[in-house]
C-alpha cells in the first residue's frame, strides 16, 4: 500500500514530537495551551472520543466512501476546514500561507484571523477567493467597515465573526512567556528562538512575523509595547446584537458566527439572520469550566438543523474525531491545533501532508462502518 504522506509521520502525536523540537518553546506553548488549568482543552478531545459508532460489514450494496460535502453551494473534498489561528507565523514562519496553499490544493476551506501574519488581499490572491475571512470585532465601526469592504474587493464569499472573546482567557504561559498583549520581548524568548536554528533561518527567509492585514491602519514606528497597546484598543469589546445587525446589513455574502456554546446564543445566532454557526469555545482558550463541544452539539444538533449551517470545532485531532463530530450531528468541522502542529513539524510540506493523512483516516472511517456520505454518519452512532 503506497501513502501519500510521509510515513516516519503517520500520527499526529509523532508530529507534535517534532513539532515541539522544531519550534521555539514560548510558540509551542503558546499553540498547546488551553487556559487556566487546560481542563476544557483536554476535555473536548476526552469527551468526543466518548463517542462511539457501530460498524456494518455484511452489506451487499456498499460502493464507495465519497467524503465530498456541500456547504454554501461549495462542494469540498472532505467534510473539514481550517479553524483560523493568530500569529501563525510566530510558530513557524509563512505558516498562513502554507496551510492556505494546501487547504486551495485540496479543496477544503481556510480561515484566515484578523490577528495572524498574512494580508487578506495576499490569501485571496494564492486562494483565488476561496478562503474564509474571520473576523474580529473591532472597537471603530470605520474600521470594521473598512475590513469588510476590502473583504469584499478581494472575493471573499464567507465572513467568520468570532464571538468568543469579549477578554481573552487567563493563560499563564503566555502571560510568563511575554506573549499576553502587551507582547514583551525578554531574554528568555529570545534564547529559547536562538535554540531552534531551523525555525531563525526560515524567519530570516520570511521576515520577522507582523499583523500583515491591520498594517494598513498601525504607525509604522511603533514598538512591541506599543503595537500590543493598539490591538487591545483596537479590538476590545463585546458583541452585541447592534454589532451584528451592522454587519448583516453590509456583508452581502454568507455570514457565520464562531464562538457558539450555548443554546441561548444558538438561537440568538438563526434569530440574527446567520447563514451558519460554528459550535467552538476557542479550542478551550477561553472558559477553563465550560463544556465540550461534543456535549453542546449533541443538544443543540436536532433543533436547528435546516435553520443554520451547523459546524463544530475544539477538540478534533484526527480522521476518526471528524466522524464523531458527523455523528453527533456537526454538518461539517474545523481544526486548529492540529493543522498547526504539522506545520512546526514539516514546514512546508506539513499542510499537505496532514490533508492526505485525514482524508485516508476519515475515509477508513466511513469504509469500516459502511456509509457512503458523511452525513450518514449519524446512522451508525452508538447512542
Ligand atoms: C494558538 C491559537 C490561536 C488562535 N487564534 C484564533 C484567532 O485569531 N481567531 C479565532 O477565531 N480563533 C482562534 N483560535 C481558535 C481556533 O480558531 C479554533 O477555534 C480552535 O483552535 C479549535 O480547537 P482545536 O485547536 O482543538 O482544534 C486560536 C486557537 C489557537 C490554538
Amino acid at each position: 500500500m503506497s501513502f501519500p504522506f510521509d510515513t516516519n509521520y503517520a500520527s499526529l502525536e509523532l508530529l507534535i514530537e517534532k513539532a515541539k523540537k522544531r519550534m521555539p518553546r514560548f510558540a509551542f506553548e503558546y499553540l498547546d495551551g488551553g487556559c487556566n488549568e487546560n481542563i476544557n482543552r483536554d476535555r473536548n478531545t476526552s469527551e468526543l472520543r466518548d463517542v462511539l459508532l457501530r460498524p456494518r460489514y455484511l452489506n451487499n450494496n456498499y460502493a464507495e466512501a465519497n467524503m465530498e460535502t456541500e456547504l454554501f453551494g461549495v462542494k469540498y473534498s472532505a467534510p473539514f476546514g481550517i479553524s483560523p489561528v493568530g500569529l501563525q507565523g510566530l510558530m513557524w514562519p509563512n505558516a498562513p500561507e502554507i496551510l492556505a496553499k494546501a487547504a486551495f490544493k485540496h479543496n477544503i476551506p481556510f480561515i484566515l484571523s484578523t490577528v495572524t501574519t498574512s494580508s487578506l488581499e495576499r490569501i485571496a490572491e494564492l486562494t483565488e477567493g476561496k478562503a474564509w475571512y474571520q473576523l474580529y470585532h473591532p472597537r471603530e465601526e470605520w474600521l470594521r467597515d473598512d475590513i469588510l469592504d476590502r473583504c469584499e474587493a478581494s472575493g471573499y464569499d464567507v465572513l467568520c465573526v468570532l464571538s468568543d472573546v469579549p477578554t481573552f482567557g487567563y493563560r499563564a504561559k503566555e502571560i510568563r512567556n511575554g506573549l499576553a498583549m502587551p507582547p514583551q520581548l525578554n531574554f528568555r524568548n529570545v534564547s529559547q528562538a536562538l535554540a531552534r536554528p531551523e525555525w531563525c533561518l526560515e524567519i530570516l527567509k520570511h521576515g520577522v512575523p507582523s499583523f500583515k492585514t491591520m498594517e494598513k491602519y498601525m504607525d509604522k514606528n511603533m514598538n512591541v509595547k506599543q503595537l500590543g497597546q493598539f490591538m487591545n484598543s483596537t479590538f476590545s469589546g463585546r458583541l452585541n446584537s447592534d454589532r451584528i445587525k451592522a454587519i448583516r446589513d453590509k456583508w452581502k455574502g454568507k455570514l457565520v458566527i464562531k464562538g457558539v456554546a450555548s443554546d441561548e446564543d444558538a438561537a440568538e445566532a438563526v434569530r440574527l439572520g446567520f447563514d451558519g454557526m460554528i459550535i467552538s469555545n476557542h479550542g478551550g482558550r477561553q472558559l477553563d469550566a465550560g463544556e465540550s463541544t461534543i456535549a453542546v452539539i449533541k443538544e443543540i444538533s436536532e433543533k436547528y438543523k435546516g435553520q443554520i449551517k451547523i459546524m463544530m470545532d475544539s477538540g478534533i485531532r484526527t480522521g476518526p474525531d471528524v466522524a464523531r463530530a458527523l455523528s453527533c450531528g456537526a454538518e461539517f468541522t474545523f481544526m486548529g491545533r492540529t493543522f498547526m502542529y504539522a506545520v512546526g513539524a514539516l514546514g512546508d510540506k506539513g499542510g499537505d501532508h496532514i490533508i492526505e493523512m485525514l482524508k485516508m483516516q476519515f475515509r477508513q472511517v466511513m469504509e469500516q462502518v459502511c456509509c457512503d456520505t458523511p452525513e450518514e454518519l449519524q446512522n451508525f452512532r452508538v447512542k
